[in-house]
């Protein structure tokens, strides 16, 4: 089998949502499909009214498929201190026409102020490696993972973008996609992430390439670029008016800064280019003055992290079948 989905950027790209069926009759959720994390959780009739705010909620009991997983609960929290917690019920899940028939559902009685205030998402879905999934006593399966030997090829790929729709695809490599040749670069899961390491990286069309291996995370679940500070040092040098600023959290510069594009190496001779518009992620200030920058540092984290200001400029292949990572230009 094999499958496509479109997948659609929120305000600044700040994520992408993608929809999802869950139960009979079907219920429609908007899910984050999450390739940093494994669990997929969503709002449902479990979570109390005060921490709902629009968003749309699953109900198992509304469910004749819905089958309650006994004992199994599961919590989360991610590196921002956002957080969820619940049960678990197995139901069927459908998303780009392909489908699982006992999926482990994780439905949330609780969630955090950050969940609440993210009013169009419903959910996430993880897309990582069931090692690092949460419920317990018995960890739970990804949806790729049991989908994995049903489809034709063992992989999905992710091809976001900035500002308009993009696709998730489950078991096929769409070659109109993507521009040139898949690089594929080796994945170490034994962290439970899609983690691979690059070889450097170039500031600017004419910069010099600078061997330093980046350990990191294809990320889809994180909306920005998060490198080691020497890297985010250099790259701002470049950036007039660019300063770190503790009270932004993070290195700001003027809206009218322009930035240099940023290349990302794969492999022995290919390199991702991610354009200077990329790395200017949102306005800080309401007259839009100052602006957060895309990259920054992965400090505190213990690795790098790919997230969506890289992710949305290129073709991603997820090859769990090969223990690989393909990107491609598009
Ligand atoms: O968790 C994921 C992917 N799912 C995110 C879902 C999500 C988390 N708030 C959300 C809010 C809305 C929608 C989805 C999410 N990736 C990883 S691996 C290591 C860290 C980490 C560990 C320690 C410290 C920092 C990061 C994270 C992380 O926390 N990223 C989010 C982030 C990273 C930096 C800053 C903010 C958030």
């Amino acid at each position: 089998s094999t499958g496509s989905v479109v997948t659609t950027p929120q305000q600044y790209d700040v994520e992408y949502l993608t929809p999802v069926t869950i139960g009979t009759p079907g219920q429609n959720l908007e899910i984050d499909i999450d390739t940093g994390s494994s669990d997929f959780w969503v709002f449902s009739s479990e979570t109390p009214k005060s921490q709902v705010d629009g968003q749309t909620c699953y109900n198992p009991n509304k469910s004749s498929t819905a089958k309650k997983l006994e004992g199994a609960t599961w919590e989360i929290e991610y590196g921002d201190g956002s957080s969820s917690s619940g049960d678990v019920y197995l139901d069927k899940v459908k998303m780009g026409g392909v489908n699982f028939s006992s999926q482990a559902v994780e439905v949330a009685s609780k969630v955090s102020a950050e969940f609440t205030a993210d009013t169009n998402n419903d959910g996430l879905m993880g897309l990582a490696f069931g090692s690092i999934n949460q419920v317990r006593p018995q960890k739970q399966t990804t949806f790729f993972e049991n989908l994995q030997s049903s489809l034709d090829k063992p992989l999905f790929t992710a091809d976001l973008k900035s500002g308009a729709p993009g696709h998730f695809n489950f078991g096929y490599i769409d070659k109109n996609a993507y521009t040139g040749s898949i690089t594929y670069t080796p994945v170490n899961s034994t962290q439970g992430f899609w983690m691979w390491t690059s070889p450097g990286y170039t500031i600017g069309a004419s910069g010099k390439f600078k061997s330093s291996p980046i350990e990191g995370i294809a990320d889809t679940g994180t909306t920005l670029l998060l490198l080691p500070s020497s890297v985010v040092k250099a790259y701002y040098k470049n950036v007039s008016g660019a300063s770190y600023q503790s009270s932004n959290g993070g290195y700001v510069f003027p809206c009218d800064a322009t930035l240099p594009s940023f290349y990302v190496s794969v492999g022995d001779d290919a390199r991702i280019k991610i354009p200077g518009k990329y790395m200017s992620y949102a306005p800080v200030d309401s007259q839009g003055q100052n602006c957060f920058g895309g990259l920054q540092t992965d400090d505190g984290i213990g690795f790098s992290i790919f997230g969506d200001v890289f992710l949305k400029a290129a073709f991603v292949v997820f090859d769990a079948g090969k223990e690989r990572l393909g990107l491609a230009a598009k």
